[in-house]
């Protein structure tokens, strides 16, 4: 089974190139794939597909909007093997993959995700480095929230992004102290957030840009998090009582640019392919 491993600000994937969709991703392997002493190592799994081929597999109960039979289709997996809605730094690296790898000669094309098409402008993509620019859609906020980490409760404003977040800013955080907080298992409102939660901690605006650090659903800290970021802009530009702006968002891996006009977002930000090999078929099939 053939892979590659690539990374948006460090936030990275093992990649699996799967036309026929033969790959079987329950969760118990793609955990094994996902740990970093037992497997490869990663944040998450990209299955790459058409999105069609996935419905006809059964993997998708049908194309999601915004997606045509023919458009890729980024099947996302959390390090832990659950599924989500969408990855904004995944996007960035399968479309970069797919491009470097010549199964995509166009500059720009819509990636699916169960939470939609996402139009994507790959600015440049050479065989390790990329950058891209994905239309994240809409932007919607939910409403106030609060996490908690080691009994200080933060206020924090939750956002959908296609999936779920709570970005906190908090105008007590500066790079250092934001450095130093414990994001082992940040507490959140299992009522407010049912299917869970990604938590962002982040700095108030500061010359169009802020610090952050994420605790991702289904996988842990992360050093980045695409929705995140989007969800971090949206958060510290109505902290400061504005719906719109460019915002550019300093995480531990790295920085992005998060675009906001009109209620929609624009991501930019790099890629990194990093290895390609074979997967052992034997370690494959023990994990059954
Ligand atoms: N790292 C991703 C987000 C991945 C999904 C997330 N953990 C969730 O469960 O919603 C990104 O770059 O957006």
């Amino acid at each position: 089974m053939d892979f590659s491993k690539g990374h948006g600000t460090e936030n990275d994937f093992v990649i699996l190139p799967d036309p026929e969709v033969r790959i079987s991703l329950e969760p118990k392997r793609v955990a094994a794939l996902c740990d970093r002493r037992r497997g490869l190592g990663a944040d998450g799994v990209l299955r790459v597909a058409r999105a069609g081929a996935l419905v006809d597999a059964g993997v998708l109960p049908a194309l999601p909007e915004g997606t045509a039979a023919d458009d890729w289709f980024m099947d996302y997996r959390n390090a832990d093997g659950s599924i989500a809605e969408m990855c904004g730094n995944g996007v960035r690296v399968f479309a970069h993959f797919v491009t470097a790898g010549g199964l995509e000669s166009r500059d720009a094309f819509v990636v699916g995700s169960r939470a939609g098409g996402k139009p994507v402008q790959v600015h440049s993509a050479d065989a390790t480095h990329g950058e891209v620019t994905v239309d994240m859609g809409v932007v919607r906020e939910l409403g106030e929230s609060t996490a908690t980490i080691e009994g200080r409760v933060y206020r924090g404003l939750g956002i959908d992004v296609g999936n779920p977040h709570l970005a906190c800013v908090d105008p007590h955080l500066t790079a250092a102290t934001l450095a130093a907080l414990d994001l082992s298992g940040p507490g959140f409102d299992p009522g407010f957030f049912p299917q869970g939660v990604n938590i962002e901690f982040l700095t108030p605006i500061a010359a169009g840009a802020v610090d952050m650090r994420v605790y991702e659903r289904g996988v842990g800290e992360t050093r980045s998090c695409g929705t995140g970021t989007v969800a971090a802009a949206a958060a510290a530009l109505r902290f400061d009582g504005a719906d719109s702006g460019t915002v550019r968002v300093h995480v531990p891996g790295g920085a992005v640019q998060v675009r906001i006009e009109d209620g929609r977002a624009a991501l930019r930000g790099p890629s990194v392919l990093v290895a390609s090999g074979t997967i052992g078929d034997h370690w494959w099939d023990g994990l059954d």
